[in-house]
Formats: structure tokens, C-alpha cells, sequence
């Protein structure tokens, strides 16, 4: 049942179908030559309706701390997943690897849709090993449940992966006292500084530091309409991908 290339029409569920994100996404869906919304399932709703519907995708933007039984529940009935919910870290993919063996679903999780976010996570990770220093802030809005942002844990960990092949050395801080929470969070030996401020949406700043010069790479979701040809795109394309756990929009994306 999972999504046949070269299918004319793909059929969709939406899993926090009446969320901000799924709100959208469901409308987004709609509008998609080649996808059918098929199934709208909510906090109390019954899954099995993907099922019965047909789906062969199911796009999940819900809570981090319900999206792997959603993840279960679909690889079982044999239906691909585009995740978009955050709280992927490595122990929760490591949960959804170990979901995916004998079967051949694919599941795409996907930090951040916005082609924009994408890219400038793209361009952090190849700027940091010039910089002595890096610190992410990221800027969302107050409804947010959890933090730092799931796009800022991934950065982190991409700016952590490029300097470590390149070996660069610690970061500089002589701090030694400090309130709790003043230097941030670490993530990977970054410090990540969450703000959540009404009028926002979703904001990212990447501050990098070096003797004499500063860059900052920043990019604004301005509207969630922002993430929407990500999730799209995600959606037709995910049957192109290999079987088990792909992580990134970048995989189907010629960057
Ligand atoms: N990857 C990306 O590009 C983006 C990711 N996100 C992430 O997406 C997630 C959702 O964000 P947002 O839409 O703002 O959050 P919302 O809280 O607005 O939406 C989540 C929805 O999921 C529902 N839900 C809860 N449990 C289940 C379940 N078991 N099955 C189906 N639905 C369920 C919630 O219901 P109830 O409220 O009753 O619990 C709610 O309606 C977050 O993790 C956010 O960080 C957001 C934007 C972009
Ligand atoms: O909750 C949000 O709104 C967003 N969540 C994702 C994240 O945690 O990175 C993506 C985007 O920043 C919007």
C-alpha cells in the first residue's frame, strides 16, 4: 500500500489534521495536483480511518510525544510517513529504526519544511569551521510546547558535525558564574537561546564569531505557508526515497 511511482494521485491522511500546522497542511493538500486528502485525524480520532481511506501517506505534525506510536501505527498498516513534528532527536530516530526492519515503508522527518531554513542550516554548517565561535538563537511564537526549536537542535548538530571534521577546537568562554539558563542550552556544544515572543512565528539567527569579524545567517518564517511546498513535495516524492529512516528535506532537494 505505500506509495506506488508514477501513481497519478497520491493519497494523503493528516495526523494533527486541526492544529496550526495540520490546518494548513490539510488545505495545502487540498490544493495539490496529484494529492487526494483522504483522512483528517485528530487527538481523539480514531486512526484506523487512514486505513480504511486508503492512505499511502501520512503526514504527521501532532505533539513530540505522540508521533512515534503514529509512526508505529502507520508502518504497520504499511503507509509511508512525512514527520514534521519536532523532538527528533538521535534516541527517537533510533525508536523509529527499530520499527522499520522487514518492512519497506519510508518514513522522512523533516526538521524544518521551508526551503529557506533548509538553506540556511546548509549555509551555518558550511560557515562554522571558520568562525571560532558559534551560538544559535531561535524566535517562535508562545504556543510553542517545546524548546529549543527542533530546526535549532538539528543546526546545532550539522555545525557540530562540520567542526569536528575539521577539527576545530572548543569554543572560547570564560565564563565561570552565571544565572541558570544565561548561557543558553547546549546542544552538541552549542549554546541555543530560545525566545518566545507573541507575533512570531518561527525565527532562526546563527551568530558566528571570529578576531575582528561577526556574520549572522538568519531566516523568518513569516507565514506557515512557508512550509507548505516542503510538505508537498515531501508527500509526492517520498516513494523515490530508499526504504527505512531518511532525516532532512535536503534528500529531496537537488542542493
Ligand atoms: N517541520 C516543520 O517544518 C515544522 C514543524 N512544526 C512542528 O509541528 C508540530 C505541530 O505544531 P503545531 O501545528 O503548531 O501544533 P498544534 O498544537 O497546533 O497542533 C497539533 C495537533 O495535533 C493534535 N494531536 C495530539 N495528539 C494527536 C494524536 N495522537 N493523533 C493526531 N493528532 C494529535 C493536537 O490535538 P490537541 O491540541 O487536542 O492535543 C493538535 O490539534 C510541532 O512539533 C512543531 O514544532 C511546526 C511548523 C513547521
Ligand atoms: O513549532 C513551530 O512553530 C515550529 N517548529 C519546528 C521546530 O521546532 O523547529 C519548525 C519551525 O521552526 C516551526
Amino acid at each position: 500500500m505505500t506509495a506506488a511511482l508514477g501513481q497519478a494521485v497520491v493519497k494523503v491522511a493528516v495526523f494533527g489534521a486541526a492544529g496550526r500546522m495540520g490546518q494548513a497542511v490539510c488545505r495545502a493538500v487540498l490544493d495539490a495536483p496529484g494529492l487526494d486528502l483522504v483522512a483528517q485525524i485528530d487527538a481523539d480520532d480514531d486512526p484506523r480511518r487512514a486505513v480504511e481511506a486508503g492512505a499511502q501517506v501520512a503526514v504527521d505534525f501532532t505533539h513530540p510525544g505522540v508521533t512515534v506510536q503514529n509512526i508505529e501505527f502507520c508502518v504497520r498498516h504499511g503507509i509511508d510517513v512525512v514527520v514534521g513534528t519536532s523532538g527528533f532527536d538521535e534516541a527517537r530516530q533510533e525508536q523509529v529504526r527499530a520499527l522499520l526492519p522487514g518492512t519497506d515503508v519510508r518514513v522522512l522527518v523533516a526538521p524544518n519544511f521551508s526551503i529557506g531554513a533548509v538553506l540556511m542550516m546548509r549555509f551555518a554548517a558550511g560557515a562554522a569551521p571558520y568562525f571560532e565561535s558559534v551560538e544559535i538563537v531561535e524566535l517562535h511564537h508562545p504556543d510553542k510546547v517545546d524548546a529549543p526549536s527542533g530546526t535549532a537542535t538539528r543546526t546545532a548538530e550539522l555545525i557540530a558535525e562540520a567542526r569536528a571534521k575539521a577539527g576545530s577546537a572548543p569554543m572560547p568562554d570564560a565564563t565561570k558564574t552565571g544565572l541558570d539558563g544565561a548561557r543558553g542550552a547546549t546542544v552538541e556544544s552549542v549554546p541555543v537561546h530560545s525566545v518566545r515572543l507573541r507575533g512570531l512565528i518561527a525565527h532562526q539567527e546563527v551568530l558566528l564569531g571570529t578576531v575582528g569579524e561577526t556574520l549572522t545567517i538568519r531566516h523568518d518564517s513569516l507565514d506557515r505557508a512557508s512550509f507548505m511546498p516542503g510538505v508537498v513535495l515531501a508527500c509526492k516524492k517520498i516513494a523515490t526515497l530508499p526504504a527505512g529512516l531518511t532525516v532532512g528535506l535536503d534528500a529531496l532537494l537537488d542542493l
